[in-house]
């Protein structure tokens, strides 16, 4: 019989129980389920029991085995941290575009001079897959240190069939070798690389006709993403493809109005995207339309706050009913950081989203726009038992001790990974020639 540990006695545990079907909406997203005094029995690689300590002493009592325990005193528990929207899977860094940006170069204007993604595109063309690994298995180190035991990865940065099936099985092997759990998305169309830059429609059509079935009879990712966005990819190129996908089995993403309003919003309502991501310019018919049709606004404001600019207005979505998620975006270029703890501050010191708000958005919300729903997000007995510790007497010192990194204990899957703050294994200690600390 598989020992029983005992996560005894936290000052709250966050618990964010009962949406598991559904994502939280409207005033049910300030719902987060706190039990003061709380403590947790895990079993194996699940959660056993939650609820209050006095109940859980009660449920040790009727249980036979070992009984590992962990003092929770002082601390707070919290579902492991879910983010729904990386770009994980990269070679290279792009640190010069900052001093271009602080000097007045937009995004855009470096993307269209051939750098930005396209900069990013040509070194991780160039690495090779174990190069890749290297430099994202220290993301994902990073990110278990902040608490996040599940993200989301998309491809992009190949745009060229070997090259995007590259990032999606290197994605695919951290999954595999790496505690955090890894969710894979193609976005062949997040730029149109230079060999296209005079016909984008061939380039369209090659994601559709040609990558997006050799992804899917490789089973490389869940989810199809698309760059809609002026001077990136139209509105109907980015329909037909979402649509190509979803006739493979991808369930549409969309990266909608984040630099100009472009009905990307709309678009996600209109094909049934599973979310839509950024929405920095969303338009009021597109937030009513996305709520109508229950797609998730995966919003990012990180990236706002990196590329100096206004981020999404979490509170009109919050009022029109849309299910709201919160992401790091981890990218090299608008949102090179892997702490969703800080992101949770911008959500709430930038868009006025409560700590409640906040937590629901960043564990069971952030776990429907990745279809885990049913597995993680929440503290309940039956999901998997990946779990936060955070050294805080209460959840709103989360969101008041802004840019300050909290997580004490992380658990993945019933097993400690993060103890004092301090990863257990590091992963990959090797140092790669390419390898650079973005
Ligand atoms: N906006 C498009 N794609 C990424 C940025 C990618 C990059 O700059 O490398 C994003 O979500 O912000
Ligand atoms: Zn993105």
């Amino acid at each position: 019989m598989a020992e029983l540990l005992y996560l005894k006695e936290a000052e709250q545990v966050v618990t964010v129980a009962g949406a598991s079907d559904k994502p939280k909406v409207g005033e049910d997203l300030s719902e987060i389920g706190v039990i003061e005094r709380g403590s947790v029995i895990v079993e194996g690689e699940k959660i056993a029991f939650a609820g209050t300590d006095a109940d859980a002493r009660h449920y040790l009592q009727k249980r036979s085995g070992k009984v590992k325990t962990i003092e929770a005193t002082g601390k707070i528990l919290t579902p492991g941290l879910v983010d729904p929207h990386t770009h994980l899977v990269f070679a290279g860094s792009r640190e010069q575009e900052l001093t271009m940006r602080l000097k007045g170069k937009s995004y855009m204007s470096i993307l269209q001079a051939g750098g930005g993604i396209l900069s990013t595109t040509k070194s991780t063309r160039a690495a090779t897959a174990d190069q890749l690994a290297h430099e994202s298995r220290l993301r994902l180190d990073r990110f278990l240190q902040h608490g996040v035991t599940t993200v989301e990865a998309k491809s992009g940065y190949g745009l060229a069939t070997d090259a995007e099936l590259k990032q999606l099985r290197v994605a695919q092997q951290l999954n595999n070798e790496h505690p955090v759990d890894v969710v894979s998305t193609f976005m062949g169309a997040h730029a149109i690389p230079p060999e296209w830059k005079q016909d984008p429609d061939g380039f369209v059509q090659l994601v559709a006709e040609e990558m997006i079935p050799q992804v899917a009879a490789e089973n490389l990712a869940e989810f199809c993403d698309v760059f809609c966005e002026e001077g990136v990819f139209t509105v109907a190129q980015s329909q037909y493809i979402l649509e190509e996908g979803k006739k493979h089995g991808l369930k549409p993403k969309i990266h909608a109005d984040e630099l100009v309003s472009f009905g990307g919003a709309e678009l996600a309502a209109k094909v049934g995207a599973v979310s839509a991501d950024h929405l920095l310019k969303a338009s009021p018919t597109g937030i009513e339309q996305m709520a109508e049709a229950g797609v998730i606004a995966v919003l990012l404001p990180g990236t706002a706050f990196f590329l100096m600019t206004e981020p999404a207005n979490a509170r009109a979505m919050i009022e029109a009913g849309v299910p709201v998620a919160l992401s790091t975006d981890r990218n090299p270029g608008s949102s090179p950081t892997e702490s969703l703890p800080f992101i949770m501050n911008l959500a709430c010191l930038t868009m006025k989203m409560t700590p409640e708000e906040v937590l629901a958005a960043s564990t069971i919300n952030a776990a429907h726009a990745i279809g885990r729903a049913k597995d993680i997000g929440s503290i309940e007995a039956g999901k998997n038992a990946d779990l936060v510790l955070f050294d805080a007497p209460n959840y709103q010192t989360l969101q008041y001790n802004y840019a300050v990194n909290r997580v004490d204990t992380v658990m993945k899957a019933g097993k400690i990974v993060v103890e004092g703050g301090v990863l257990l294994e590091k992963t990959d200690n090797q140092r790669c020639s390419l390898a650079t600390e973005d």
